[in-house]
């Protein structure tokens, strides 16, 4: 199953798996890479020594493609573009925010780009400035989102675009998939489904909230005030939810309470596994994800289920 996408980077599938900040670390991307995937490691809010040294150990585990995603909202973006060019890292995508500035760096280095964009405005500022392909992601995603659909956005970027398109948010098995390449995607990018794959290193309370997490428990915190994140309800979510119901009724909303509220939240669910007062970032698709599985086991369902369904639904609807 090729695409534009995959031949482009030298991948066997058209499938991405998300950086997400503090879990795409070289366990989990290195076994996306060497299953046929494009295994990304998360920049996150991480420092230069740090996402060097997963670099380092993903060379080790694949000699296949992988990427580093650059979070753009990082204090440590800056060095981690620097470090992506020095460590020829072949694919870099970023993330909550706009990589412009940046673009012209990456180019010199042979890097392929490939943002991910929450509208077509910033999707056609990206291929004028140099962008090999875009990530739309659609706010069914996890972590931090925009405001519209995978099912809307998608195709109007697509229409919009010449450069590949990779469909994200919601994709949580082949059928997602196969949904997504009809609506003119080149490939997709999958988070929540990852987060339970075996060489996924987050704690297993993390992973057993996914696989427990029924269709309606996520909900998006900080809609009104900062970022705008997805994630499984629980006792954060509750605090987030009050706190801005009581901000929302002031005349002069403290910001500062939703930072001190988030700060080092993602770890505490990720790391020490508390995911009452961690931040359990996933998508909506979560209700749909029920085992622990290799990323090569997920990664070959893929694309065994979307073979199978367009062939199947081709016949049944012609
Ligand atoms: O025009 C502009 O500058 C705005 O541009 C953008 C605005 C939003 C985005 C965007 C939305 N989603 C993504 C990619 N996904 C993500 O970046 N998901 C994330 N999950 C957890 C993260 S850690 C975090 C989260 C919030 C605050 C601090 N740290 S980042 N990018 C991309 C560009």
């Amino acid at each position: 199953m090729q695409s534009k996408i995959s031949e482009m980077i030298g991948i066997k599938y058209p499938i991405f798996q998300g950086g997400m900040a503090w879990i795409a670390d070289a366990s989990l991307a290195g076994a996306v890479s060497e299953a046929g995937g494009l295994g990304i490691i998360a920049g996150g809010n991480a420092p230069k020594e740090v996402v060097q040294a997963e670099i380092k150990k993903i060379k080790e585990i694949t000699d296949k493609p992988f990427g580093v995603n650059i979070m753009l909202l990082s204090p440590f973006a800056e060095e981690i573009v620097d470090l992506v060019c020095e460590e020829k890292v072949p694919v870099v995508t970023t993330g909550a925010g706009n990589p412009s500035k940046y673009m012209s760096k990456f180019k010199e280095h042979n890097i392929k780009v490939i943002p991910v964009i929450p509208s077509i405005a910033l999707g056609a500022r990206m291929e004028k400035i140099g962008a090999d392909a875009v990530i739309v992601e659609g706010m069914e995603a996890g972590g931090h989102i925009g405001k519209l659909t995978t099912m809307s956005l998608v195709p109007q970027v697509v229409d919009a675009l010449t450069i590949p398109v990779i469909a994200a948010g919601g994709i949580g098995d082949g059928r997602g998939m196969a949904a997504a390449l009809m609506l003119g995607a080149a490939g997709v990018q999958v988070g929540t489904r990852f987060l339970v794959a075996k060489e996924c290193t987050v704690h297993e309370n993390y992973k057993s909230k996914i696989i427990k997490a029924r269709d309606i428990d996520t909900v998006v915190t900080c809609q009104h005030f900062g970022h705008p994140v997805r994630a499984i309800k629980n006792k954060l979510t509750k605090e987030y939810d009050q706190l801005e119901k009581q901000e929302l009724k002031s005349s002069d909303p403290d910001t500062t309470k939703f930072d001190e509220l988030g700060q080092g939240a993602l770890k505490k669910a990720v790391v020490d596994g508390d995911t009452d007062f961690g931040s359990v970032m996933a998508g909506q698709i979560a209700g749909l994800v029920k085992k622990e599985e290799t990323a090569k086991e997920i990664i070959e369902s893929y694309i065994a289920e979307a073979k199978e369904v367009i062939a199947t639904t081709y016949q049944q609807w012609i």
